[in-house]
């Protein structure tokens, strides 16, 4: 099986043909699911750490490709202080600006009740709360404690359940603290039991510094899955020790369906120094697509797209199948 892969590979590369797609029947590996829903998480995680302004229309035209190449779920921008984050300070023109395509999920960033009001002033229909399983991440990110961080978030599911806005719930540094180092998975489990029993559709648990390994994640896993349904767990894994995708195959293993990517493999949290980016989305496409599971994602329009943002901003895709793909 592994022949027919790598000889495909051989044959197309490096023409923009490298979605090594398999069939179930053909899989070697029949546990896995038909589909997996990736989320991508670029405009938002991908640029927030950017040290450069990047232009309102580059944004918008970027999740416009991404939906294009077939991402159904996109995280657009958050609305934090642009005291604290300068680089989402136009959210709201980000989120005016998008020619929404109906049955595309825009996630919006949120912190608090302010950041809820502004995001309802501007139409948006899912947001994404985000707590962390670290006190002092929680204190130099949010400027709050975990149980403060836990009061805000109940003010905000309760007005958005009021107007119909569904919420998705981060937990970060569930593997690791850039401040404390090890982190309790047990912790982690409470948080994300707080977010379901609260009300999100899904709760997806950061490795913010990208220090878990397949083994630190099991143990998370674990402990989660003792208080949260596995389907309503996503993974959000950042590569910064090239171990989100052996990480993201821990999760499957463990009943995850749900991933979120960055394209190019941009991005960083400007709290965490020293965190690369999330996984690429083109690396998880492949690799999923490789196993036989569909995402409705076009390999090679991501990896164009992957192209389209990083030219843009000036720096190298964080992608081993971007840079081994040219951009068409
Ligand atoms: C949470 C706050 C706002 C608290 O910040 P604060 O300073 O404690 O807030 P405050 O309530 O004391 O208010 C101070 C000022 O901020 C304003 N303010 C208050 N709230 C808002 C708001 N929502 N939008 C706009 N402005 C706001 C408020 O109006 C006031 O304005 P002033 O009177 O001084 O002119 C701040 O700490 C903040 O914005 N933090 C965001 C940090 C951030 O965005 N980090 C990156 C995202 S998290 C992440 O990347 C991890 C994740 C999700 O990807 C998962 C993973 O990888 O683990």
């Amino acid at each position: 099986m592994l022949d027919v892969l790598y000889k495909t590979a051989a044959n197309v590369l490096p023409s923009l043909k490298a979605d090594i797609t398999v069939t179930k029947q053909d899989s070697c590996i029949r546990n896995w699911p038909n589909f997996v829903k990736v989320v991508e998480v670029g405009p938002r995680d991908g640029l927030q750490n950017e040290p450069k302004n990047v232009p309102t229309n580059v944004k918008v035209d970027l999740i416009n490709r991404l939906v294009d190449a077939g991402v159904r779920d996109v995280e657009t921008t958050s609305f934090v202080s642009a005291k604290w984050v300068p680089q989402m300070g136009d959210n709201k023109e980000v989120m005016r600006s998008l020619q929404k395509v109906p049955d595309v999920n825009y996630v919006a960033l949120v912190p608090n009740v302010k950041g809820l009001e502004s995001a309802e002033a501007v139409q948006t229909e899912t947001i994404a709360l985000f707590l962390a399983a670290s006190e002092s991440f929680s204190k130099k990110n949010t400027n709050c404690s975990i149980d403060e961080s836990m009061e805000r978030a109940s003010a905000v599911l309760e007005r958005a359940r009021k107007a119909g806005i569904r919420v998705r719930g981060y937990v970060s540094c569930v593997c690791g603290c850039p401040y404390e180092g090890k982190i309790d998975p047990q912790k982690v489990a409470q948080i994300s039991k707080f977010l379901y029993d609260e009300g999100c559709y899904e709760i997806s648990l950061g490795d913010t510094i990208g220090v878990g390994t397949p083994g630190t994640i099991a143990a998370v896993l674990a402990e989660v899955t003792k208080l949260v349904p596995a389907e309503k767990i996503a993974l959000h894994c950042h590569n910064t020790y090239g171990q989100a995708l052996p990480n993201i195959l821990i999760g499957l293993q463990m009943g995850v369906r749900v991933f979120d990517s960055s394209v190019g493999g941009l991005g960083g949290c400007p709290y965490a120094q020293g965190a690369s980016g999330n996984v690429a989305t083109e690396d998880l496409v492949y690799m999923l697509h490789g196993m036989g599971i569909q995402t409705g994602i076009d390999l090679n329009k991501i990896v164009n797209t992957a192209h389209f943002i990083c030219s843009a901003i000036g720096k190298d895709p964080q992608s081993n199948v971007t840079r081994a793909l040219p951009r068409v």
